[in-house]
């Protein structure tokens, strides 16, 4: 059984709500990204988002290009994200990988090499945010024949598209809370309620929130209607914040401790 699954009906049964954050891979480097995925395990997340930098982050807000561009400056690529996961595995990591990569460095990669090194790094799912329809069907067979889940995202304007979009859908369906690009918000789109009770009524699937939560309390307000939220900007300034802590050997354990701090009153 594929690790996402086993982790959404194992909170099913505690009665929790899976805290998924993402975090670029390569920001400030490539072996601090694996220190902090262990720190989000110890601070109660249940599944993690690796982000692949990439150079046109057309989806992503400021705090997210800037996470991209540091990581791009030690050239970390999609390899780079999957070597981490094994490290952060070998590490005692437990928790699901979920590789984060916008569509053009998969193609480049090639799609059979794509996803034999994607099953040997042991990642269990995918979000491809600019995956065009017309190419998904021959990446979703692959995934599918690779068990690797495919995470489709959920605009509240997909209205009418919402049934397509969910139908065999595997691991969680991301629903964005949110028009426009990543980041840290006060608020929602308006009805973004009923919206997931729209997205609910055409699956059984775990649904996920992500899109701009960055609080304790905004996780909260979407705990109680979702099986997972998704946190990634806030977590992504908050270690854009300890960069100078992290660099320092000194000071390396308190920048840690920063971000596990921030990320466990998220979980609480
Ligand atoms: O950063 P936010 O507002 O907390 O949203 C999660 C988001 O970072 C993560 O899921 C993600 C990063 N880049 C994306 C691009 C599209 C969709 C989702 C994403």
């Amino acid at each position: 059984m594929n690790l996402i699954d086993q982790t959404f009906s194992r909170l099913k049964e505690a009665r929790e709500t899976a805290l998924i954050p993402f975090l670029t891979i390569g920001d400030p480097d490539v072996e601090t990204s694996v220190e902090i995925i262990a720190q989000l395990e110890a601070a109660g997340a249940d599944i993690v988002e690796l982000g692949v930098p990439y150079s046109d982050p057309l989806a992503d807000g400021p705090v997210i290009q800037r996470a991209s561009q540091r990581a791009l400056k030690h050239q970390v690529n999609i390899r780079s994200c999957m070597e981490a996961a094994v490290k952060a595995r070998s590490a005692g990591v437990k928790l699901p990988f979920i590789l984060f990569t916008y569509y053009n460095p998969v193609l480049q990669f090639g799609l059979d090499r794509f996803f034999d090194e994607v099953k040997k790094h042991d990642i269990s799912g995918l979000i491809i945010p600019d995956l065009p329809v017309e190419e998904s069907a021959e990446l979703l067979r692959r995934a599918e024949a690779a068990e690797i889940h495919v995470i489709p995202l959920v605009a509240p304007t997909s209205k009418e598209r919402i049934k397509s979009i969910v139908a065999g859908a595997k691991g969680f369906i991301y629903c964005v809370s949110s028009l426009g690009v990543t980041g840290e918000r006060s608020s929602f789109y308006e009805g973004v309620e009923e919206f997931i009770g729209q997205v609910k009524e055409f699956t059984d699937t775990p649904v996920a929130i992500g899109f701009g939560i960055s609080n304790r309390e905004q996780a909260e307000r979407f705990s109680r209607i979702c099986d997972g939220v998704v946190v990634g900007s806030a977590i992504v300034r908050t270690i854009e914040e300890s960069i100078p802590l992290l660099q320092n050997a000194d000071t390396r354990q308190d920048g840690l401790l920063q971000i596990r701090k921030f990320v466990s009153q998220l979980k609480a």
